[in-house]
């Protein structure tokens, strides 16, 4: 398979990847592709198998009035991804058990996704040989694993006896579709925001990088449809690159996830460099001199050794570990908050704690900023016009130091840009309006000001124009874009130009 900018060549350390045939620019459309299956994510608590909205799994929640597994109110008046397999469990009478706990895994929908997947290939055989069989399963590596066991008794044995499938499909090959979800499934959001998977074979045959240099949208209005751009310019001969996992994470973070779903160690130049491309994201400040940061002696391997840059000290990889367990433990506890007043202050309480732990780029001190520039401007105490000048200022800087660190890992036209971009005309705006109230600005200074907002709304929506308009960053698109043209007319009114 070939596109037009990109060629598919194979090499044994990364399998099957993408290079491409010509120069593009940040942002060219690379393909579009519909989704081979999409399903509930795996240990998905219970959802309403057509729109994937969690919902109660008891006997009193929702169910679909054929087969009587878990489908809301608005989809049971029709239903287009749950038919295949309401057809398969009414004709086999299978029942869904219903649980008391809606909030936990649900393992009886851990068959949903693979059966949809074993059901698209009986109906779409050229598809499945063309773009699916190829796929990288990794069967060997998870054969005779916790996972594998499991999987083998609620998905094959129970897709295989209770649904029928014993004649139509074979234990090796439901495995093997587990193994291509598994390793090659992508994430996608439901317009209302609930994740979901998707099979998507062009986009999985791209490798991954911890700096991709490929961007994809998915539209939940176009019956999950994907296209896939160029975040950045590339030259001709270049790898295509997406990322398996979650580039604001540190090292030690992305290497477990890659090394226990994807089976394989990343060699990125960011994995290689023990200071993550001069961020120091996963660095400590040495608690033992004045000067040096605490770095890994090897980032690839979690048991080497960590040393400070400046003096002698030493750590081993399994102590610093356990230190970032510990305060990861902490912010994770504070998710769990109402959001509100108390939960923003927590917020700041934690991260003026770990001040002189964290190098002040750190992935936890990134994460808090992610969760404060959140609650700043959206909760009662502290929405966008009553926040004093000094905490608009703590925004605006929020805001910069994690672009800081996003424009090195997702460099380009990338979502997350957009997003920090729009979050950051905001603060900009109001404490313009504030300073031209007390009369500390005006003039040339007031419209650079409005200016840099202006720049800001536009490169946000040139981005999220290509968002699916249902999504949250599509609504938030147009949003920029009505904002833009407010900001330019208010500069008209007090002769500031445009
Ligand atoms: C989504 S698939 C990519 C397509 C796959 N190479 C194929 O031939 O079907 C993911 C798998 O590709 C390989 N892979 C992708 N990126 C890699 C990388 N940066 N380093 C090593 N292996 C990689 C790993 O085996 C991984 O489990």
């Amino acid at each position: 398979m070939s596109g037009e900018a990109f060629k598919v060549l194979e090499c044994p350390e990364l399998g099957r990847y993408a290079v491409t045939t010509k120069k593009l620019k940040a942002g060219e459309e690379l393909f579009e592709e519909k989704p081979f299956a999409i399903g509930p994510k795996s240990d998905s608590p219970p959802v309403c198998l057509e729109c994937c909205v969690p919902v109660d799994g008891s006997a009193f929640g929702p169910k679909c009035p054929q087969c009587g597994w878990p489908l809301c109110e608005e989809c049971v008046r029709s239903v287009v991804y749950h038919k295949a397999e309401c057809d398969l469990f009414v004709k086999n009478k299978v029942k869904f058990q219903n649980v008391d706990d809606s909030t936990a895994g649900c393992v009886q929908l851990d068959c949903i996704t693979p059966l949809r997947v074993l059901l698209a290939k009986e109906a779409d055989p050229e598809r499945w040989n063309a773009e699916i069989s190829r796929m990288q399963d990794h069967r060997e590596e998870r054969r005779g694993s916790t996972f594998w066991d499991a999987d083998q008794k609620n998905v094959v044995e129970f897709l295989r006896s209770e649904c029928g499938l014993k004649d139509r499909c074979s234990e090796e090959l439901i495995q093997q579709v587990i193994g291509i979800l598994e390793v090659n499934a992508f994430e996608a959001r439901t317009s209302s925001g609930y994740t979901i998977r998707g099979l998507y074979p062009k986009l999985a045959i791209m490798a991954h990088s911890c700096v991709p240099n490929v961007v994809h949208s998915i539209h939940p209005s176009k019956d999950y449809r994907l296209t896939a751009r160029t975040a950045i310019d590339v030259e001709e001969g270049s790898k295509l690159y997406t990322t398996y996992t979650y580039t604001l994470s540190g090292t030690m973070v992305r290497q477990a996830a890659l090394k226990s779903t994807k089976y394989f160690t990343c060699q990125c130049k960011r994995c290689l460099d023990p200071t993550e491309l001069g961020t120091h994201f996963s660095s400590l400040k040495c608690q033992k001199c004045d000067n040096g940061v605490i770095v890994s002696s090897k980032p690839t391997d979690e048991e080497a050794e960590w040393h400070c840059t400046h003096c002698e000290y030493k750590l081993k990889g399994a102590a610093m570990a356990k230190a970032i367990q510990v305060m990861q433990a902490e912010i994770d506890e504070l998710a769990y908050m109402e959001y509100g007043p108390e939960r923003l202050e927590s917020f700041e309480r934690v991260f003026k704690k770990y001040r002189s732990v964290l190098h002040p780029l750190h992935f936890i001190n990134t994460s808090i900023r992610n969760s404060l520039i959140e609650l700043y401007g959206r909760i009662p105490g502290y929405m966008m016009p009553e926040l004093p000048d000094i905490l608009l200022e703590r925004k605006i800087e929020l805001c910069k130091d994690i672009l800081r660190v996003n424009d090195v890992f997702e460099p380009g036209k990338s979502r997350s840009r957009a997003m920090l971009l729009y979050e950051l005309h905001a603060p900009i705006v109001v404490l313009a309006q504030s300073e031209y109230a007390h009369g500390s600005l005006d003039g040339e200074p007031l419209k650079k000001r409005l200016q840099e907002a202006i720049a800001l709304l536009e490169e946000s929506s040139e981005i999220l124009k290509w968002e699916d308009p249902t999504t949250p960053e599509g609504i938030l698109a147009n949003v920029a874009k009505q904002s833009m043209v407010q900001l330019r007319q208010s500069m008209e009114i007090a002769n500031l130009g445009k």
